[in-house]
């Protein structure tokens, strides 16, 4: 059973076709990456009539808020975080400085085919028969191997700003996880495996920086397709240009507006899954724009690797009968790789009952092209 993240990834090697294109200088969307249905449901933020809820952590009902966001929407953005600013512009910065890199230098810290580190397109992308308007870089635990090969004489700005921005992230996340734990009524007794000080020690994390040049035709081109996390939550920093979109109520994508110095935060797939359903993860995509760059970091953070996660048992009644059966990170990566989208119905027990929606039958109709 492997024991780290980047263990479980290896033993489930994602095979893409690494051809490089460098997206900055075409002047068109060649066939390779322009996509047939782009609009398999409506967009388009000015008709927007709701928005995705912003909460202010440091308001005494934000754990309410949150609970109701996670229900209805399973995406919120938060502010007064406790995330210093220039951590932000840094973290944004030294994105910046990796992606405007010539792509022959990026392709010196390519990620190999079974590694998880590096630079590289969407692990997603084998999904899919059309390239993504997108290039990507993974960082799990130190990003020196790869940041050496990228700056041989100047990478230690990358690696400090990116492991203190770990460092963070994983504090605001396990605050976060019990902000929504508390939302449902549970408490440190009923999650035994956050560890003593209930600060989720050793839960495993992905920081995934994440690059849209601009695109000459935005509306055949897709930055990264709908997907959704593996994750318990996914907490994500974009810069001021939109671009990411989340799938409401299964009808239409709503844009989630970049508002300066917070943060997005959504529900990822294991959530559903302790939650017994009444936390959906949350389908979403990143769109692309014509004449902006547009970046974003996101930090997937999940359990330890080898923990059982189950429907938790204080979420469970004869009404409510446990909808997935257990299973650990490590695993449910593995079914993730076989069948993507398909997923979590994969780990389902049985049919939810009234009151249950299960967003995640949508994702088995997303059109893909
Ligand atoms: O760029 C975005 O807004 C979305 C990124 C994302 O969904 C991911 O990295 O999983
Ligand atoms: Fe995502």
């Amino acid at each position: 059973m492997p024991s780290r993240l980047s263990d479980a990834l290896r033993a489930h090697p994602v095979h893409i076709n690494h051809n490089h294109l460098d997206l900055e200088s075409v002047r068109e969307v060649p066939d390779s990456h322009a996509w047939p249905q782009l609009s398999d449901y409506p967009s388009g933020d000015l008709f927007d009539a709701e928005s995705v809820p912003v909460i202010d952590l440091t308001d005494l009902t934000a754990s309410k808020l949150i609970g109701h966001a996670c229900e209805t929407w399973g995406v919120f953005q938060v502010t007064n975080h406790g995330i210093p600013m220039h951590l932000l512009e840094d973290v944004e910065g030294e994105g910046r400085r990796l992606f405007s890199l010539p792509a022959q230098q990026k392709l010196k810290a390519a990620r190999s085919p079974d590694g998880i580190s590096g630079y590289g397109l969407a692990r997603i992308s084998s999904f899919f028969p059309k390239r993504m308007w997108s290039e990507g870089f993974t960082i799990a635990g130190s990003p020196i191997e790869h940041a050496r090969k990228l700056w041989p004489e100047d990478y230690n700005k990358f690696c400090d700003v990116m492991e203190d921005y770990e460092k963070e992230m994983k504090k605001l996340s396990s605050r976060l996880m019990w902000l929504m734990m508390g939302s449902l009524g549970i408490t440190k007794e009923d999650m035994k495996w956050a560890g003593p000080k209930g600060d989720f020690g050793s839960a495993s994390a992905v920081l995934q920086l994440n690059s849209y040049p601009p695109c000459p035709d935005p509306n055949r081109a897709m930055g990264l397709a709908a997907h959704t996390d593996s994750t318990l939550l996914t907490v994500l920093h974009q810069n001021s240009t939109s671009g990411l979109q989340v799938l409401k109520d299964g009808v239409r994508w709503v844009t989630v507006p970049p508002l300066s110095g917070a943060l997005v935060v959504n529900v990822g797939d294991l959530l559903q899954i302790l939650s017994n359903g009444r936390y959906p993860s949350v389908l979403h995509r990143a769109v692309v724009h014509r004449t902006r760059h547009r970046l974003s970091i996101a930090y997937l953070y999940g359990p330890p690797m080898n923990v059982q996660i189950s429907p938790l048992s204080k979420l469970v009644d004869l009404k409510h009968p446990p909808l997935y059966r257990s299973v650990t990170w490590s695993e449910y990566l593995s079914t993730k790789a076989k069948h993507f989208n398909k997923a979590l119905s994969s780990v389902r027990l049985c049919a939810p009952l009234n009151g249950f929606v299960e967003v995640n039958d949508h994702h088995n109709r997303v059109k893909v092209g």
